[in-house]
């Protein structure tokens, strides 16, 4: 079984893929892919600075993603622009991953989408997984964990669908709004859920 797992931003997606991955379960990372799919020498690499110009380029000719999550982020037509060029791309590899994890004989997988939702990817999993935290919450630990100022959260929140609307998509919603280790439980719930209607 593929299942899509989601949230909004830091909402604590990592948080629970650790957890999968700590019980051995295959968790393919979109945000990992589209990292990789812009390395220099790739052809995502190239139509980016194609279109945003070697500004937005470090001194090594790495993507500086500091700049170009300014642009991106304060103009909603050129973070489309770039979507279009990442998305296609991060699809692609997501999908072979997939195919790789189910070969090697893994019977539940999970695909890490942040944007699932925003770009329409259910079809490409059988089942949505949540990661729920209130939006105030949301905002705090962003702002924390990624040193950014209440706006320049705000913006990167405003990119994408209220997590409450994403919330009630849900075929499990894992609260982690709390501790950690109430967060663990429901993941060992969902797993158990899971595997019961699996029959393994
Ligand atoms: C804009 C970029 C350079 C900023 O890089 P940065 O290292 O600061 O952030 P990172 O990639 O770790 O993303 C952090 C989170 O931001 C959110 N986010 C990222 N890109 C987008 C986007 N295009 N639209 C809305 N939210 C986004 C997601 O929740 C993601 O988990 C980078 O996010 C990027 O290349 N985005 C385009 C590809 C993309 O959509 N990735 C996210 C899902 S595949
Ligand atoms: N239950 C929790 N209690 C306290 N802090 C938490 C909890 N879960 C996560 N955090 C913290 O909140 C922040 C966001 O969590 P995490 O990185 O897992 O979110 P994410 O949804 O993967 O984020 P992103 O969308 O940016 O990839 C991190 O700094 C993490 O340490």
């Amino acid at each position: 079984m593929i299942l899509g797992l989601t949230g909004g931003i830091a909402t604590g997606k990592s948080t629970v893929t650790g957890m999968l991955r700590e019980r051995g379960i295959p968790v393919i990372d979109a945000d990992q892919i589209a990292r990789e799919v812009v390395e220099p020498g790739k052809p995502a690499y190239d139509a980016i600075v194609g279109h945003f110009g070697r500004d937005i380029l470090l001194e090594d000719g790495q993507i500086d993603r500091k700049k170009l999550g300014e642009i991106v982020f304060s103009d909603e037509s050129e973070r489309q622009k770039l979507n279009a060029i990442v998305h296609p791309e991060v699809r692609r590899v997501m999908r072979e991953e997939a195919e790789t994890a189910e070969k090697n004989g893994a019977s539940i997988v999970f695909m890490d989408i942040p944007l699932l939702f925003e770009s329409k990817l259910q079809y490409m999993v059988e089942k949505i997984v949540v990661v729920y935290a209130p939006a105030a919450m949301q905002l705090a630990r962003m702002m924390e964990r990624d040193e950014l100022e209440e706006e320049q959260a705000q913006k990167r929140l405003r990119a994408q669908f209220p997590i409450d609307q994403k919330r009630e998509e849900a075929d499990f919603l894992i609260d982690n709004s709390r501790t950690r280790e109430e967060t663990e439980r429901q993941v060992e719930n969902m797993l158990a859920e899971i595997r019961g209607e699996l029959g393994s």
